[in-house]
């Protein structure tokens, strides 16, 4: 009988389990896998908790499994007793081969395969076929519907109607025919042909069967297909030159143990997937669909096996967005075997810039090699696509989309902090800082002190930080209110009173600086840090698991939007509320250098990228203001120059920030979250455009922010213009 599990096993167990669980894995395959670890580790947590559960998850995960155990026994000097235990288990989580082959004849090969007895001893092919949902992948001409498709010969039984729990849709299919095919590849299967796939991982046993069912096509086109059976990699391959496939998975109910085991919709299955790859994988295209991958397989299946020229044609920019990802990656799977990574070494572009492929598995050699090879303008594109900053922020900032359609972001220099142009009068002196606005006495972390220091008084005595980092909540409240409603905050204007309608109160944060007595890492010092990697804490992804590299890190990522707005910016992680994201930076200019800028614009630049300091609080005649400031940063800038607008609800906000001036003659503008974000989600804030006054130097352009509270009355309709579209007007205009 075996003792109740002492409360901190217990705790260690469920830990455990919720760790795996938020990967994704079913509660009961962790707890069944868990117990077996333990029993296998003679109850011992020490092996078990090592490297973030990295035995768990290999456990879990059967393709690493073997490999994993391999290094675990070599690395950790396990007894011979474990070792032993070990071998067992790995006996029975060997991968089998392919229970279904080529011949098509699938229900009477799967009641014979010995490999499904020892593995299950209750599977049957009847119990595969009654779990099997289908994908029927649909080349661009064929007219056949998904029910047209339902019903195949006698060998494929596996592919029921509905009502028997299958699900079907089409996708765009790209695989098409080859032109040479070897006769001895596909003679002897003539009916049904299938790609099938299977894997058994022992206590975690799942079969996938993609099948390809050659009658239909026959019928479509009456052509002749390509079967590959690999015995080798247990992998069988049937390609039609109809254009119309068919891939069927097939699921053992025995899986479910017992539970109460329904087959999923499709789609959720896609989804679930996609959710997978993005948390596992850190798949971060926007656009990427499970759907496209496995499209995308069967176009690498034939271009493989047909040695197809298609690769060669890429054009560099798809090759760099390729290499993009891996480099990504690589910054947060330092420890990730390169099966994680794309292919690298299938790549290749012959010509005069890059000759690469071979069969070298390590992708950090490869890109190595890769980057040899490149011409001095490839690299660069190459650089920039993987971190428009140019290393000058402590975070990478990638272009993610948009990349692979061949299209790039206007060229601009990136700069991390403001640079004044021409005229633009900008006294920093330490001296213009009296010990008022400063904390000379403070020390250390001004924050960690039972009272606020001088810096504080701007706002209003207390700190607008909190301790972990984040605006207070009140601050973040009283600025939203602020920029919401201003007219109902304006204050008499003794600046400007015969123009100004009343300069809106707005809410500055004053930061501790170097005449200050406290330390670089005092709380108070947020905005001047720049674009940090504190966030990533609140990173779910990366901080449960154990991927994160000693390198940088992503956090802000540059895409293609869909609509009419261009690029913008979306974060990497969740974000919370009150969250630093980044300052805007750019050329500190005069009003009427702005002016004159504008004036010398050429009408092809779509895009402004102005930013009013002091000058346009509600003035009318601002541009006699020749001191008035504002940043520009169309030639010089960083990341927060793709933030787009959104009227009202925007999710960030922009807060002055008083830094090493203490007037507000110049300060800074700095972005912060004005809510909870979601990993992925756009970043917008509300630019503060009167959409109404033509009389503005700057011609607003038509919003299509999307929001319900949008002030532009000439807004474009949604869903009017498309990605593609987009795409389109621009590849003409170049
Ligand atoms: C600061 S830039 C933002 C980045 C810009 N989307 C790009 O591709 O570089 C501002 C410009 O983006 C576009 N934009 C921003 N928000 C928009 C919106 N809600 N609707 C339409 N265009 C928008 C406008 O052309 C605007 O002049």
């Amino acid at each position: 009988m075996r003792m109740a599990a002492p409360k901190a096993s217990t705790k260690k167990f469920d830990a455990a389990v919720k760790s795996m669980i938020s990967f994704g894995f079913s509660k009961t395959t962790v707890v069944q896998e868990l117990k077996k670890l333990l029993a296998l580790y003679d109850d011992s947590w020490e092996h078990i908790e090592a490297d973030n559960y990295t035995a768990l998850v290999e456990a879990l995960c059967p393709d690493s499994e073997q490999e994993g155990q391999k290094k675990r026994a070599e690395n950790k000097n396990l007894d011979s007793d474990h070792c032993n235990k070990k071998l067992k288990i790995k006996g029975h989580v060997q991968k089998t081969k392919s229970i279904i082959d080529g011949s098509g004849k699938r229900d009477s090969e799967l009641s014979r395969q010995p490999k499904t007895e020892a593995l299950e001893g209750r599977t049957t092919g009847t119990q595969l076929q009654q779990n099997s949902a289908q994908i029927v992948i649909k080349g661009p001409n064929m007219e056949t519907s998904l029910a047209d498709t339902t019903t195949i010969g006698e060998n494929s039984s596996a592919l029921l109607p509905e009502s028997q729990e299958h699900h079907a849709f089409v996708t765009p299919l790209r695989v098409m025919c080859p032109e040479v095919l070897e006769p001895s590849r596909h003679n002897d299967h003539k009916d049904a042909h299938m790609i099938s796939s299977i894997h058994h991982a022992g206590a975690k046993k799942f079969k996938g069967v993609l099948v390809v069912h050659e009658e239909q096509m026959d019928s479509a086109c009456n052509s002749q297909g390509i079967v590959s059976n690999d015995l080798s990699t247990n992998f069988e391959v049937a390609l039609s030159n109809s254009g119309l496939g068919k891939l069927s998975f097939s699921f053992n109910p025995s899986v479910s143990n017992g539970s109460d085991f329904h087959m999923p919709n499709i789609e959720s299955v896609c989804k679930a997937m996609e959710a997978r790859c993005l948390k596992t994988y850190r798949i971060l295209e926007p656009n990427f669909s499970f759907m496209k991958l496995l499209d995308d397989t069967c176009q690498c299946i034939l271009d493989l096996g047909s040695g197809s020229s298609d690769t060669k044609e890429q054009s560099v920019i798809q090759i760099l967005s390729a290499m993009s990802k891996p480099s990504v990656m690589q910054s947060f799977h330092t420890n990730q075997s390169s099966s994680s990574c794309m292919p690298l070494n299938n790549l290749m572009r012959l010509g005069d810039t890059v000759a690469f492929s071979g069969g070298n598995q390590n992708n950090s050699s490869n890109m190595q090699d890769v980057q040899f090879q490149l011409s001095t303008s490839v690299k660069r594109q190459y650089h920039y696509v993987n971190d428009i900053t140019k290393g000058e922020e402590s975070v990478s900032i990638p272009i993610v989309s948009g990349v692979e359609d061949g299209v790039l972001p206007p060229p601009f220099q990136y700069i991390p902090h403001n640079t004044s142009f021409q005229d633009a009068y900008i006294n920093l002196s330490l001296a213009r800082i009296g010990s008022d606005n400063c904390c000379s006495d403070c020390f250390g972390d001004c924050l960690a002190e039972p009272l606020p220091c001088p810096c504080a008084i701007e706002t209003g005595g207390e700190f607008a930080y909190a301790r972990d980092g984040l605006l207070k909540k009140e601050f973040v409240d009283a600025c939203i209110a602020l920029l919401q409603e201003p007219l109902k905050y304006f204050d008499s204007c003794s600046i400007c009173p015969d123009a100004c309608k009343g300069h809106p109160v707005r809410k500055f944060i004053k930061e501790c600086w170097r005449k200050c007595g406290c330390t670089r890492n005092c709380g108070n010092r947020v905005v001047q840090r720049g674009i940090t990697r504190s966030l990533q804490a609140s990173c779910q992804f990366v901080a449960s698991f154990c991927y994160l590299a000693a390198s940088k890190c992503l956090y802000l990522l540059v895409f293609l939007t869909s609509g009419e707005k261009g690029w913008g910016l979306r974060t990497a992680e969740r974000l919370p509320r009150g969250a630093f994201v980044c300052e805007y930076v750019g050329e500190i200019l005069t009003n009427s250098e702005l002016h004159e800028r504008n004036n010398k614009k050429s009408d092809q630049a779509k895009h402004t990228y102005p930013m009013m300091l002091d000058a346009d609080w509600y003035t009318e005649d601002v541009l006699k203001d020749d001191e008035a400031l504002c940043l520009d940063a169309t030639f010089y800038g960083n990341v927060a120059r793709f933030i787009n607008h959104r009227c009202l609800d925007a999710n960030i906000i922009d807060i002055p920030v008083e830094i090493e001036t203490p007037d507000h003659h110049y300060y800074h503008v700095a972005f912060f979250t004005a809510r909870e974000v979601e990993p992925f989600e756009e970043l917008t804030w509300d630019y503060g455009i009167d959409f109404d006054d033509v009389n503005h130097p700057i011609k607003a352009f038509r919003c299509d922010c999307g929001s319900g509270f949008c002030r532009d009355k000439n807004r474009i309709s949604r869903g009017s213009k498309s990605r593609a579209k987009v795409l389109r007007s621009r590849d003409s205009r170049q």
